[in-house]
């Protein structure tokens, strides 16, 4: 009972201990600090945060060390976690602990109740065996009790005190009973002594735990404080890092604010200055806010009056208009006319002479001298020296060496225009092979001929009068040689052409097949030229030889509609570029070279006859002779004009075929100039032209044209000289007056004739300002 005891105060004092330790756990400063710690840290952060959003981000360097911030505080914050879970952990082992300590706890209050009800059964038992003894000691004696119970005053000594003498069967079987009853308590003790030696054990155990769990704890504390030290250290640390950033902060609002201020300063006086400008304003906002207001009335007043005298200017312009038709159709039967006045003075055909410069071989050879001159007075002279006799040779207009290819085409330019109106035109090259007939026509690559810049004037000119007009320009390209018609365009030029008479039963001919190119652009032309060039040199093995021996010709259609007057016009213009002249008159040839020489001298000399007989105005014009003029037939009959550009070479050596040249285009010209004259005298009888009797505009005074002076072809000064010397013979010096006199009178009517083209292209624009 005293080791029960024992174990009892044992157990009161490890329960107090336990009390104690879980009184310690239950409410510990531990637990206080970490809820400091994490209010703090609560704290923190919305100071943090307060800082961020008063504090706006001004300067890069600012925004780094915020971010810094940031960082720290998140690793702190991080770490704060950490131990906050670490708590966690140990409070979760300390209420393990607890439970464990409440199980022993337990199981001794356990082992005290069982203790105590043995010891009430001891005592019970006790009792029952005391009473029984008084029971017996009270009862008459039968029993003698002759031994004593060694084991029952072991364990009673208190109890059995005297030797009984057992007598009879009864005591010795109550002895018995005893026996086994005192056998059974000491059972029963020994099982107690048991039960104590576990509990010792457990208590023990516990002890053990509890010093384990005490250990446990200090460490904890420690490590607590430590987390606690430096927790503590960190938020002095980010306190000082918070208070220097917002003094950073504060300090930069503060310049930053001053200098706003400064600004503010600033914007105050502008502002001062502004509000005068600003009155101003205001005043004019009202004046044009009024003139707003007003300005609908106004407008609708102003259309009205606009609408009236559009209105008035619409029928004003209709009027106008229909008087302008009508004043351009007179105006242009007008033109017609007097462009057929001026062709008729001018001459339908005209010829012209173009003397080929000395090359560059002709000069380093020996016979490079040049036996033609020209008179500086008078560009329609030419005098060529032979045998010490000149010969002067008269034609419209006469082209030096040094001519350039522009000054050659401005004087047929007209000639080309005129087709847009709807004329006829041929310009014809002759001259012997090198005196420049190709030259002159197709020039060379980057100086062209008149050929490249015919087409390209008649394309300026239609765009030109796109407004009103709608033209077509058809290209054909043909050769003839041998009297055999080939088409330069077609796919194979070695097929043979034949020219037609129009089945329509207009009278016209045609060449059944011939290619026609429709072209559009300059680009256009230099495609045709080529394929033209390049069927020609395909169609022959020597292109120069060949082209010598044939005539090339490029025949122009222009088709044009008037979009006002509904008028149609068609003209066409028909460049040649004659075979070389000098193999007419050439004997000797034979074979192919003949033939050759025979067709290029009918062609030529039936040119020559067509010509010739246009001019005298014949009845029959011997068209037919040649496939050259059959060809040309339209082009060359009816009101049609003609230019022969009689080309010449300089050096004595083509002296004869120069001669032959100039003696046919001067009886070409000669035949025209008496022709012309008896007519012009004709007209001049009349008082008046019908032409201009029919019109409102002041009449056209004829032009004075130099035909009295046209010499006969091949004649010279000196058979000038002997002419009868009477009445009409003249000295050299009253010659050379007289043809100054002529060149003057020349000049003027050449200036005259040149004025009335360009009155006569005036009109063709029914809106010019200059009215003939
Ligand atoms: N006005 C000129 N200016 C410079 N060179 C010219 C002139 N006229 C002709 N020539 C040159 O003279 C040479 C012969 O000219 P071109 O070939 O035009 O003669 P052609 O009469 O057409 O000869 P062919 O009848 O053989 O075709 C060429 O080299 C040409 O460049």
């Amino acid at each position: 009972l005293l080791q029960v005891e024992e174990l009892e105060e044992k157990l009161l004092d490890q329960t107090q201990e336990v009390e104690r330790l879980r009184s310690e756990l239950g409410a510990t400063d531990l637990e206080k600090q970490l809820e400091r710690l994490l209010v703090e840290n609560e704290r923190l952060k919305q100071e943090l945060k307060s800082c961020r959003e008063s504090e706006p981000p001004t300067h890069v360097s600012v925004l780094q060390e915020v971010e810094a911030l940031r960082k720290e505080v998140s690793r702190w914050e991080s770490r704060a976690q950490q131990r906050e879970q670490r708590l966690a952990e140990v409070e979760e082992e300390l209420k393990e602990k607890s439970c464990r300590l409440e199980a022993l706890q337990q199981q001794l209050d356990e082992s005290r109740r069982r203790r105590t009800d043995s010891e009430r059964q001891l005592h019970l038992r006790l009792q029952e065996c005391e009473d029984e003894l008084v029971r017996r000691a009270a009862a008459p004696s039968r029993v003698k009790v002759r031994k004593t119970t060694d084991e029952a005053a072991s364990v009673l000594p208190q109890f059995v005190t005297q030797t009984v003498e057992v007598e009879s069967a009864d005591s010795q079987k109550a002895v018995v009973e005893m026996q086994v009853k005192n056998g059974a308590l000491q059972e029963q003790l020994s099982a107690q002594k048991q039960l104590l030696r576990e509990l010792e054990t457990q208590l023990h155990e516990s002890q053990r735990t509890c010093t384990q769990l005490r250990t446990q704890i200090h460490v904890y504390e420690g490590e607590m404080q430590r987390a606690q030290g430096q927790l503590e250290a960190e938020m002095q640390n980010l306190e000082e890092e918070k208070n220097r950033v917002i003094e950073e902060a504060f300090i930069r609002a503060e310049s930053e604010m001053k200098a706003v201020h400064e600004n503010l300063a600033g914007v105050r006086m502008n502002l001062l200055s502004l509000q005068p400008a600003l009155r101003t304003l205001t005043s004019d906002y009202n004046c044009l806010k009024k003139q707003v207001q007003d300005f609908p009335s106004m407008l609708d007043k102003a259309i009205s009056e606009a609408k009236q005298e559009i209105c008035q200017v619409i029928s004003d312009v209709s009027s106008t208009n229909q008087e302008l038709l009508r004043k351009y159709k007179r105006e242009m039967n007008l033109r017609k006319k007097c462009h057929n006045e001026l062709v008729r003075l001018k001459g339908n055909i005209r010829v012209f002479c173009r003397v080929r410069p000395v090359s560059q071989e002709e000069q380093d050879s020996a016979d490079n001298r040049t036996m033609l001159s020209f008179d500086s007075d008078d560009d329609a002279i030419l005098y060529l020296s032979s045998k010490g006799k000149i010969m002067t040779f008269e034609l419209d207009k006469v082209f030096p060496p040094q001519a350039s290819q522009e000054e050659v085409f401005q004087e047929v330019q007209a000639l080309v225009t005129s087709c847009i109106d709807g004329f006829n035109v041929c310009i014809f090259a002759y001259g012997q092979t090198g005196s420049g007939k190709t030259y002159t026509m197709e020039g060379v690559a980057d100086n062209p001929g008149i050929n490249q810049r015919a087409l390209r004037l008649l394309f300026s000119e239609v765009t030109e009068k796109a407004p009103d007009w709608d033209y077509r320009i058809i290209v054909s390209m043909v050769e003839i040689y041998n009297e055999t018609l080939r088409d330069l365009l077609r796919d194979n030029p070695t097929d043979k052409l034949d020219i037609k008479l129009n089945p329509d039963g207009s009278g016209q001919l045609y060449v059944p097949g011939l290619t026609e190119i429709t072209v559009q652009s300059p680009e256009d032309i230099n495609k045709v030229f080529e394929l033209g060039h390049l069927n020609r040199a395909t169609a022959c093995t020597n292109l120069n030889e060949h082209s010598s021996r044939s005539h090339a010709l490029l025949i122009i259609t222009v088709s044009g509609l008037n979009s006002t007057t509904r008028t149609r016009t068609q003209g066409k213009l028909n460049l040649v570029d004659l075979a070389g002249s000098e193999r007419i008159g050439k004997s000797g040839a034979e074979g192919s070279r003949l033939r050759e020489a025979q067709c290029i001298n009918k062609s030529l000399s039936a040119l020559g006859d067509v010509i010739s007989a246009l001019r005298s105005r014949h009845a029959h014009v011997p068209f037919r002779n040649s496939r050259l003029t059959y060809l040309l037939q339209d082009s060359l009959s009816g009101d049609s004009k003609t230019l022969m550009m009689v080309q010449v070479s300089p050096l004595p050596g083509n002296m004869s075929e120069s001669v032959c040249s100039l003696k046919f285009a001067q009886r070409v010209r000669s035949v025209e100039l008496s022709s012309s004259s008896s007519k012009r005298h004709e007209n001049s009888s009349t008082s008046s032209s019908p032409t201009h009797d029919s019109l409102d505009s002041p009449p056209v005074t004829p032009v004075p044209l130099p035909i009295s002076r046209a010499s006969s072809a091949g004649s010279t000064l000196s058979s000038a000289s002997r002419t009868p010397s009477g009445s009409r013979r003249r000295s050299q010096s009253q010659l050379s007056a007289g043809k100054r006199a002529h060149s003057r009178a020349r000049s003027c009517a050449h200036s005259a004739i040149m004025a009335l083209t360009s009155c006569c292209r005036c009109l063709i624009h029914p809106f010019s300002s200059v009215w003939f």
